[in-house]
């Protein structure tokens, strides 16, 4: 198998849907999921590239390993619950800074999901895929809905927090409203739209990687051990 020529990492709070996104998008299922342990990948092929996409764990005991999943990322999508304003504060507390080990290139994407248990979110009814985020109305949602906790606006000011915080130019790097999606791994709402804008994105971050020398992968036996993982308790 040919080696990945650029990396995808999940990242965010346990519990936000990361595991269930990559699965909507490469199984286009919603299967029960287990807590993640450590981490896993899948391999897209997007035009003429082999892109991995790493699904990482979201609980306390496994943080310390995110940072060398990040290890020359050509893309980081920062994962929240619509519904839980904790988990977007944690992507700011706990999450960005395991980013510092991305590429210089590195682009930024910021998904709200489950918007399907919102009261504002779109309603049930399989993939929705290139609609815009945090559309209102739709009916057959037999679960009650909740209160969003977080809206779109406060993605797109935490993603400008990342520029700054990266020293990025807004000019040179995507818009904010272009990163910022609302999903919802459950009925498929705007799932492909991210992945694929994505894929679409990434494609000149990898030309540029190759320029500049070989890719990098995440190499295990060169990593410091996580400073926060507990002994015995890691995958
Ligand atoms: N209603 C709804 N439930 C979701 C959605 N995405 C995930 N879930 C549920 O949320 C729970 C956690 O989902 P996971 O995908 O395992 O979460 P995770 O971010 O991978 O969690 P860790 O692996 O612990 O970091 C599961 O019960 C999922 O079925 C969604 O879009 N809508
Ligand atoms: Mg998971």
């Amino acid at each position: 198998m040919r080696k990945p020529d650029g990396k995808i990492v999940l990242l965010g709070d346990m519990n936000v849907g990361k595991t269930s996104l990559l699965q909507r998008y490469m199984e286009r299922r919603f299967p029960d999921t287990v807590s993640t342990v450590g981490g896993a990948f899948y391999l897209k092929q997007w035009r003429s590239y082999n892109i991995s996409i790493w699904d990482t764990a979201g609980r306390e005991q496994f943080h310390g390993l995110g940072s060398m999943y990040c290890r020359g990322a050509a893309a980081v999508i920062l994962t929240y619950d619509v519904n839980n304003a904790q988990s977007l504060l944690e992507l700011e507390d706990r999450f960005l800074g395991l980013t510092d080990t991305a590429s210089a290139d590195c682009l930024f994407a910021i998904v709200g999901n489950k918007v399907d248990l919102s009261e504002e979110g779109p309603g049930e009814g399989g993939q929705e895929g290139g609609q815009g985020p945090g559309l209102a109305g739709g009916g057959g949602c037999a679960a009650p809905r909740l209160p969003k906790q977080v809206q779109l606006e406060d993605a797109v000011a935490f993603y400008k927090k990342i520029l700054k915080y990266k020293m990025l130019d807004e000019k040179e790097v995507p818009a904010a409203e272009q990163m910022c999606f609302e999903t919802s791994a459950k009925t498929g709402h705007n799932v492909d739209l991210l992945f694929e804008t994505l894929f679409d994105m990434v494609v000149p971050v990898i030309l540029q990687q190759r320029a500049q020398g070989p890719p990098q992968t995440v190499d295990i036996t060169s990593s410091r051990p996580p400073a926060r993982t507990r002994s015995g308790c890691c995958a």
